[in-house]
């Protein structure tokens, strides 16, 4: 056991130094609470990023390893103190108008946001410990670099919404979800229901609330923005140079928008809810109008737009359980031209053991907050070649392709609208 640990010490400073020696060789500052952070990611080579990930992953084992069983179990039931802080300053906007490198104090801040000051200084020093806010001197408060990163970073405060308000509370009910309605698929019939005392499944519930689907999509626009998605691979496997690309689902359109760019010949068309082409129609950029249209489509009604080259859909088919995907697969049938592709961009759960333990948590825990949404559900290879099996023997699956660094692979699938013929059905 101690060589396991020693292991992963070597393991953790040869990877650290490869990290810290890119760094230094590009004038790059390295990673500090007390540095004002970065305006962008920052870009590193595949082999500097392996490293940087290797040495997180055997820093979190050996973190677990050195805690012990009964420390690493108790460890995790404290992890919920973490997302508590987040919730309570995202939920006051504390520290939101501080200035990087400004002091304020307990009770400004109190008074700010309406708060008890013994109330605000236990929590934001309960914050303290997970490197949100700073206190210098006794009573006197400034940021971190994670604190001020969440003030000024409107994307990220917005997921930090998504998490804490929306999606926190149905995890504390899912496993009485769970009990109540064994396997469901029913989005009614999840632990976000059961949270939130609601009727309607999340997205109906907040187009009727311009504040909340303002904060979802802006959280959405986040996510995209970090997770190593390079939209231009969705239609690197193409030959012509022009086309149209129906982005099913697709929010404010910033996949559509990314590929607009790269792809000057194609149209464009994202489909999305009432209030979200609403909003996405006032921020499009000017340089993409033409290519770039935005048309209200409810998709679990058919396809409106008939005959296109592409219909792509990012994170939209782990919203919801295998009964409904199949819904939304067939929905698409009667527009579809021969040879027309299905896009599908979404986590692949990759085999057992294929990925470590520190990525598979990742994906894991996605899988179990769809789950919690709407009773819905990350898949694997099986899982998608299958989805489209049960849709319609016309969806030829052609494979699943994960980019380098990419957290979301691309499922694909052609209409083969002659197979009922070929096979004489
Ligand atoms: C998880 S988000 C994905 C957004 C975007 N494709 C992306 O990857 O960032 C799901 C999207 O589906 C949209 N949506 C939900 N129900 C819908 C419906 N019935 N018809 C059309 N869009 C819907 C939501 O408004 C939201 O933009």
């Amino acid at each position: 056991m101690s060589l396991e640990i020693e292991q992963l010490a070597n393991a953790i400073a040869s990877n650290v130094a490869i990290y810290k020696q890119h760094l230094s060789s590009h004038g790059i500052p390295a990673p500090s609470h007390s540095e004002l952070p970065p305006e962008g990611p920052i870009t590193l080579p595949p082999n500097v990023e392996n490293a940087r990930q290797a040495a997180l992953e055997a820093s979190h084992e050996l973190h677990d390893l050195l805690s012990g069983s009964v420390g690493h179990i108790m460890n995790a039931a404290q992890r919920s103190t973490r997302i508590m802080v987040l919730h309570f300053i995202h939920t006051y906007k504390i520290g939101y108008n501080l200035k990087w490198g400004s002091r304020t104090t307990f009770n400004d801040i109190a008074d700010l946001a309406n708060l008890d000051v013994d109330d605000t200084k236990r929590m934001l020093r309960l914050a303290m410990t997970e490197h949100l806010f700073t206190e210098p001197e006794n009573g006197i408060v400034m940021h971190t670099a994670a604190s001020y990163e969440l003030a000024r970073n409107h994307l990220l405060s917005a997921w930090v919404g998504i998490t804490t308000q929306e999606n926190w509370s149905p995890m504390l009910r899912i496993t009485e979800a769970m009990g109540k309605y064994p396997g469901s698929e029913e989005p009614l019939e999840s632990a976000y229901v059961l949270a939130h005392g609601v009727k309607e499944d999340a997205f109906k519930v907040w187009e009727k609330d311009p504040a909340r689907i303002t904060q979802f999509s802006n959280a959405m626009a986040f996510l995209h923005a970090g997770s190593g998605f390079q939209p231009a691979e969705a239609l690197s496997g193409f030959a012509q140079d022009t086309g149209v690309f129906v982005d099913v689902g697709g929010s404010k359109g910033h996949v559509s928008i990314q590929l607009a760019r790269t792809y000057p010949k194609w149209k464009f068309i994202v489909q999305d809810s009432k209030q979200t082409v609403q909003l996405a129609r006032e921020e499009i950029p000017d340089d993409v109008r033409e290519q770039v249209s935005f048309q209200v489509h409810d998709f679990w009604t058919e396809q409106p737009v008939k005959d296109a080259d592409v219909y792509f859909f990012k994170t939209i088919f782990h919203d919801w359980s295998d009964k409904y995907s199949i819904k939304l697969l067939r929905a698409l049938i009667p527009s579809l031209k021969q040879g027309a592709k299905v896009i599908i961009a979404d986590v692949c759960i990759p085999p057992k053991g294929a990925v470590s333990q520190y990525k598979e948590q990742w994906m894991r825990g996605l899988d179990i907050v769809m789950k919690c949404f709407t009773n819905a559900r990350e898949r694997d290879y099986d899982g998608w070649a299958s989805l489209f099996e049960k849709a319609d023997a016309r969806f030829r699956f052609l494979g699943v392709r994960t980019p380098l660094g990419s957290k979301a692979s691309f499922i694909e699938a052609e209409w083969n609208s002659h197979v009922g013929i070929i096979n004489g059905n």
